[in-house]
């Protein structure tokens, strides 16, 4: 029995063979759509991924990847990695962190408990303050919910509110900022009217400012500390709608990289830097680019940068981001129970693994692929390799990433017969594809396809099994459509750049289903005969991959588990 009461042993599978070492390839933001010049993956050369899809549909299929597959709310909810990577490592679907906060809100359940309580007692004295994407994208917040929680919160007490705010452009159309500032602006004006101080104190750009991840880059932790803890920032504005504006014009900066800003009074003395006494809440729902914040928030031993003024403040997340450090301590909801993972059910089985990508998506391929957890089950039996990124950079310029780097380690661990998995994340055309430079996206797409063909050529040389996937859609489409999928255009007649993950409308049965399409391929030397997709599961699922995976392993994957996508059929 393991630490959970479960019992960690798997049944042999009746048909595969164990020992067989599996290269698991995530290709981040591979999506699959129509032919055009905006599919950047269509465009690239791109021969290994051409050479796998004529499998279909015995080797080669769509899994989907977005709503209710991954436990988003809705069919409208495009997927994203940490949705994506929970699911298939996790194996089951889980309703996720904006679904939970969701139903917290409708039920007013989010003020009853612990985390709310813990803040409310700032509320008499102090300032409660708000940081967060300001985005409706729904993949690391949403405004909606930002709009309840102020005034849920003014309702419960809270007196003056400060807002700090990330202009988002990467979940949603780059200068979509501003009429989410407006709507802001209105919202707290309302407050102001019934007597709530309420505004908004600072901001910034997500990739600039804050919103880092996997210690890549403190200096985008430290920029947003300066502005919203400490009040200083090198641009100064009288509200947020202003800022955004002449900050886009000024600087030429996107939503996504505006440089960081303080509001100011009349007299020029910022509206509100975090003090003693204030209470702070991160309302993403998404941990990975939470974390770095929330060390700088709760950490009394911290040398990342210097904090220069470190206030007792009352802090929770919207979630707690982090199950295995338990950080933040205090948070307003409770996060996706995401229990037994695959990768702890095979180190358990024998099955030694070893995992990798680069810095910007490592956590993808570890802390969500094993459920939002941090290091290791079994450190015997387990590497994790991150390859450092570049920073400070916008990855259009070194569109091949560390692509290579990240295969020829993946290569290596194939070919030391160390491990029976090895699993990575290839960034490219994910990061690449959310900075709307189409060029670069294509040659981000060929690199990947590059990386691939590495890890490939390892398996055969072991005469191992491959299984290639993705998280979501992103590099195959690249411009926003409009209902008959014809590029939609602007006011002023121009196309409109995707820099978001993607949502692919098809038309299945006479019903219009939204589905992101996926492909996901097995093949190699070690596939047993006989092992194909089933044809019985049509509408299968990125969680449905982790049952497969055990499958190819040697063994029946947990009884609850979303099915294996294959059968093994008697030649
Ligand atoms: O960069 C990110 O944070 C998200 C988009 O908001 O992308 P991904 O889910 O692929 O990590
Ligand atoms: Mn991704
Ligand atoms: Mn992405």
């Amino acid at each position: 029995m393991g630490s959970s009461g479960a019992s960690w042993k798997l049944a042999d599978h009746p048909k595969l063979p164990k020992g067989k070492v599996i290269g698991l390839i995530v290709l981040d933001g591979w999506g699959e759509a129509d032919a055009d010049q905006y599919n950047c993956i269509h465009v690239a050369e791109t021969p290994t991924m051409d050479s796998l899809k004529k499998g279909a549909p015995e080797k080669w299929r769509l899994v989907k990847a977005h709503g209710s597959a991954v436990g988003l709310p809705t069919e409208d909810d495009m997927g994203n990695s940490e949705v994506g990577h929970n699911a298939l490592g996790a194996g089951r679907i889980f309703a996720q962190g904006a679904k939970l906060v969701d139903s917290a809100l409708e039920t007013g359940k989010i003020y009853q408990g612990s985390g709310f309580k813990y803040i409310k007692e700032s509320f008499e004295t102090g300032t409660l303050h708000l940081i967060g994407l300001l985005s409706d994208g729904g993949v690391h917040s949403r405004l909606d919910q930002v709009v309840l929680l102020l005034n849920g919160a003014a309702k419960h007490g809270a007196k003056r509110i400060r807002l700090h705010v990330l202009t988002d452009g990467r979940d949603v159309l780059d200068g979509s900022s501003v009429g989410f500032a407006e709507t802001l602006e209105n919202e707290l004006a309302k407050l102001r009217e019934i007597g709530v101080d309420a505004q908004v104190a600072s901001g910034g750009g997500r990739m600039y400012v804050t919103m880092d991840r996997y210690e890549n880059d403190w200096e985008v932790v430290k920029r947003g500390w300066d502005a919203q803890v400490l009040g200083e920032a090198p641009h100064k504005f009288r509200n947020s709608v202003e800022a955004i504006k002449k900050l886009r014009t000024e600087a030429k900066a996107t939503d996504q990289y505006l440089p960081p800003f303080v509001i100011v009074d009349d007299s020029g003395k910022p509206v509100g830097p975090i003090v003693d006494g204030d209470a702070v809440v991160t309302f993403n729902f998404r941990a990975d680019r939470m974390v770095m914040l929330a060390k700088a928030l709760e950490y009394a031993d911290f040398d990342k940068f210097d904090r220069v003024r470190v206030p007792k403040i009352r802090y929770a997340g919207m979630l707690q981001y982090d199950g295995e450090l338990k950080l933040p301590s205090h948070y307003l909801v409770d996060p996706p129970e995401i229990d037994r993972t695959s990768g702890e059910y095979l180190t358990y089985n024998g099955v030694h693994t070893f995992a990798c990508s680069e810095t910007v998506k490592f956590g993808h391929v570890t802390f969500f692929w094993n459920g939002n957890r941090s290091g290791y089950f079994n450190d015997k039996m387990e590497e994790y390799v991150e390859v450092p990124s570049d920073s400070g950079i916008t990855f259009n310029v070194q569109p091949k990433m560390k692509a290579v780097e990240i295969a020829e380690k993946a290569r290596d661990a194939i070919l030391s017969g160390k491990f029976q998995q090895v699993r990575v994340n290839l960034p490219n055309g994910d990061m690449v594809g959310h900075t709307g430079d189409i060029e670069a996206t294509v040659v981000a797409c060929k690199a990947a396809d590059e990386a691939v063909k590495i890890m490939l050529d390892a398996i055969e040389q072991v005469g191992g099994i491959y299984v290639v996937t993705a998280d979501h859609g992103n590099a195959e489409d690249m411009v926003k459509r409009n209902k008959t999928g014809q590029p939609a255009l602007d006011k002023s007649g121009n196309i409109q750049i995707l820099t978001s993950h993607t949502l692919q409308p098809v038309l299945i049965d006479g019903f219009c289903f939204c589905l992101s399409r996926f492909q996901l391929q097995l093949e190699g030397p070690g596939l047993a005969p006989g092992v194909r997709f089933r044809k019985d599961l049509p509408s299968g699922g990125l969680a449905n991959v982790a049952a497969t995976v055990i499958n190819l392993h040697g063994f029946e994957a947990p009884a609850d588990y979303e099915p294996s996508l294959i059968e093994v059929v008697d030649n």
